[in-house]
């Protein structure tokens, strides 16, 4: 089955004006009730001619919260209950109302599609106890991440608490799964609102000028749901995606924060974007793992059902961004999404004897609060009763806790010690497991059946040992992740040896110092990928400030610094002829309207007849990837981009010092003088250091790590005897103050928090 694709064009916002609308629903004529299924929109090139984008179903601004949730989200329920994995996402540009398809308002009426989607599966919930006279009990629980800057944070924990690095993301059974995250319980609506609630003060969301309440985050609410009766469990998931929207940096006038989500939540999205192209083009090679959003929602890999939501501004300001979404959306309907359910694995009644026994808590309450540091194991083939320590006479080889892939058709072989009936669907020909795997009051499940391969034909045998690289690799890393699994959850906690305070000490040195390494670099990098989307597009002065930010972050890298001297040099010839032309001209064009219609036409120069404008954006921000000057790139090189016309609007002011041509340079040092940083070496780190020492604020020094007030004092007073300019610029002259040597200085450096 192919993803759904559903268009909504959301209403005129205060001050958007009725004249500017330019995107329609319309209808193609062979819907039923003439519910439209059509948009259409002008070319940009001509307003005479018009594209029409054929979706599923077409939303008019007029349509409501209601409509939306009744036709698109309300049939998906009755699947969830029947054992299928549901996705719903929403996808567009920034300020097109995604968060509002998706969150709502607080008014009932407003209330978006995840309220609604919760509601009706309590609803349904109720009715299948009510019905089974209690005999299925329905258990719902969730967790809720944001994945901002390429880092996965819990959205249960507030931002103070999170490890800057963010959850890893593992694989598992072909599923990415994010380890370490919160899983809530939630037995109510109201016990969903209020935990959602909690969880959505925690995203991060800032005003931009396009969106007072922008979301600089992707938000994946997954909601479980569990289906027991006394014999066996049914686990399917809802994941309800609010994906963060693709940002024009021309139009958001966003500062270097801003600027920086602006960019993540860009390459994401192209990354999707390839993602979407590689599987319409049937490609062998999907780049999923090209970053954390694209391998979470695996779209094309994932079972079950998929539903996306293309969520569009009516008016002529987004023109081009509404094209490419379009574009987009029409890629995505053609993925083909394998409609499999998740087979239901069978219960072992818990009983406290065997609790005891295996250690093995029941999982409810807090036990459901936080899952452990493993990856979700699809642990329903293992058993989890310590075979050592259980007394089955019955028992004649040792339990094998995973199946060897065997080309001699036998079945593997299951635990003879378990209480398990054999059950399989025949409608599930995939080995596929069950989704989950903390199930309340439960013990762990046992192995489900496996088909017998000798049924299966010759051919079909064949195909199957035919393994890609990826596969083998997919498989071992199974295998190692079951194993671990299981020994984690057979292991008897033992002593814990207490750690001593000075091995703690030096553990937390080193790892503030590895995360604040990787943060470092990180932001290095995303400086650099701005300047490179800023140069390309010819706003070089905006593209030499981020150079400026990213130069701490690489030291000494006189590529970079050749760069920014060729930059410089460029924006200075332009402001010279745009003085020169601005005397002879009689009458000037004002100079941002020039700059705007220049890279307009050329920006339509560059699109041949695919309008993505956003794709060619994209890539020319992946491109920095295969710049060799910026330490991380995986891709051949390739041939240098024709910059842009230089941006006639850019006022700069370019100090003398700049202006020297390249091949003045010579040293490291010349270099990194003449692009104004304090020294070559200086880290974001060390320059935060001397920002504090030069503050001569003793209440600051102290807090240094390894200063106490005293030191604080003598190092101010070191400072008055410099004079009123005397400024420390280097750790050496830190370190050669009176009271203050090597290890001193180390010890400040690595507790300043960048
Ligand atoms: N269908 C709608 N009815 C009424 N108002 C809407 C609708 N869709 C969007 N809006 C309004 O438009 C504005 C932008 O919507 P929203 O914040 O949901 O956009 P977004 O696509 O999530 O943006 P971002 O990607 O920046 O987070 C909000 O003020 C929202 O209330």
């Amino acid at each position: 089955m192919s993803v759904r694709v559903v268009a909504r064009i959301r209403p005129l916002l205060k001050l958007e004006l009725e004249r500017d609308v330019i995107v329609e629903a319309a209808s193609s004529g062979n819907e039923p009730l003439g519910s439209p299924s059509v948009i259409r929109i002008p070319n940009p090139k001509s307003d005479t001619e018009s594209f029409s984008f054929q979706f599923n179903s077409v939303y008019a601004q007029e349509a409501t919260q209601q409509d939306i949730f009744d036709n698109e989200v309300a049939p998906t329920v009755k699947h969830l209950f029947n054992g299928f994995d549901v996705t719903l996402f929403a996808y567009g540009v920034t300020g097109t109302g995604k968060t509002h398809t998706m969150r709502g308002g607080k008014t009932l009426a407003e209330r978006g599609v995840i309220p609604r989607l919760l509601s009706s599966i309590y609803r349904r919930s109720r009715k299948i106890e009510k019905d089974t006279a209690g005999t299925t009990e329905v258990q719902v629980s969730m967790s809720y991440y944001e994945i901002y800057n390429d880092r996965v944070y819990d959205l249960f924990e507030p931002p103070e608490k999170r490890t800057p690095a963010g959850l890893p993301i593992r694989d598992n059974n072909g599923k990415s799964m994010v380890v370490g995250l919160t899983e809530r319980p939630c037995t109510s609506l109201k016990d969903f609102e209020l935990l959602y609630d909690q969880a959505n003060v925690n995203r991060s969301t800032s005003a931009t000028k396009l969106n007072a309440h922008s979301s600089r985050s992707h938000a994946i609410l997954c909601v479980k749901l569990s289906q027991a009766t006394d014999t066996h469990v049914r686990i399917s998931t809802a994941s309800a995606i609010d994906l963060a929207g693709s940002e024009d940096n021309r139009r958001t006038d966003n500062n270097k924060e801003r600027l920086v989500e602006s960019s993540n939540i860009n390459k994401s999205l192209f990354v999707l974007a390839q993602c979407v192209e590689a599987i319409s083009k049937k490609q062998p090679r999907i780049p999923y793992r090209e970053s954390k959003m694209t391998r979470i929602l695996s779209l094309g890999q994932n079972n079950g059902l998929t539903v996306m939501i293309l969520n569009l501004a009516p008016v002529r300001s987004y023109h081009l961004d509404t094209l490419s979404s379009l574009n987009f959306a029409n890629r995505t309907k053609k993925i083909e999404v394998r409609e499999i359910e998740n087979e239901p694995f069978f219960r072992i009644v818990a009983k406290p004897a065997d609790e005891a026994l295996c250690g093995v808590r029941p999982m409810t309450g807090s036990a459901l609060d936080r899952q452990p540091l493993r990856p979700k194991t699809t642990n329903q083939n293992m058993a989890l009763r310590d075979p050592s320590k259980d007394p089955q006479p019955t028992v004649e080889k040792p339990v094998k806790t995973f199946s060897v892939y065997s080309d001699k058709g036998r079945s593997a072989p299951r635990p003879s010690h378990m209480t398990v009936t054999s059950y399989s669907r025949a409608s599930t020909e995939s080995q596929k497991r069950a989704s989950s795997d903390a199930i309340p009051t439960l013990a762990r499940p046992a192995k489900t059946h496996r088909p017998n391969n000798a049924s299966k034909s010759a051919t079909s045998r064949a195909t199957d040992l035919i393994m890609t690289q990826e596969s083998i690799e997919a498989l071992v890393e199974r295998k190692v992740n079951e194993k671990l699994a299981q020994t984690a959850l057979q292991a008897v906690p033992g002593p814990v040896s207490e750690i001593s305070n000075e091995v703690k000490q030096r553990l937390d040195a080193l790892e503030r110092r590895v995360e604040g390494h990787e943060a470092e670099k990180a932001e290095g990098l995303q400086y650099l990928l701005m300047a490179k989307q800023h140069q390309v597009r010819g706003e070089d002065a905006s593209a030499l400030k981020m150079y400026q930010l990213a130069l701490p972050f690489f030291p000494g890298n006189q590529k970079l610094g050749r760069k920014m001297l060729a930059l410089q040099e460029k924006i200075r010839i332009v402001a010279g002829e745009r003085r020169t032309s601005s005397v002879n001209e009689a009458m000037p064009v004002p100079a941002p309207m020039q700059q705007k219609e220049i890279s307009e036409q050329d920006r339509h120069r560059r699109r041949n007849n695919g309008y993505d404008e956003n794709d060619d954006d994209y890539q020319e921000a992946a491109d920095i990837n295969e710049d060799d000057s910026l330490l991380y790139h995986t891709k051949a090189r390739k041939p240098a981009r024709m910059l842009h016309a230089p941006a006639l609007g850019d006022e700069i002011t370019v100090p003398a010092k700049h202006s020297q041509m390249i091949g003045d340079i010579d040293s490291e040092d010349e270099l990194a003088a003449a692009l104004g940083a304090r020294h070559p070496h200086d880290t974001p780190r060390t320059q935060q250091l001397l920002r504090i020492i030069n503050s001569r604020d003793v209440s600051q020094i102290k807090l240094l790590k390894g200063v106490g007030a005293k030191k604080a004092e003598m190092i101010v007073n070191c400072l008055c005897d410099l004079g009123d300019n005397g400024a420390i610029e280097t750790l050496g002259q830190l370190g050669n103050l009176k009271g203050v040597g090597a290890k001193t200085v180390e010890s400040m450096r690595t507790g300043v928090a960048v």
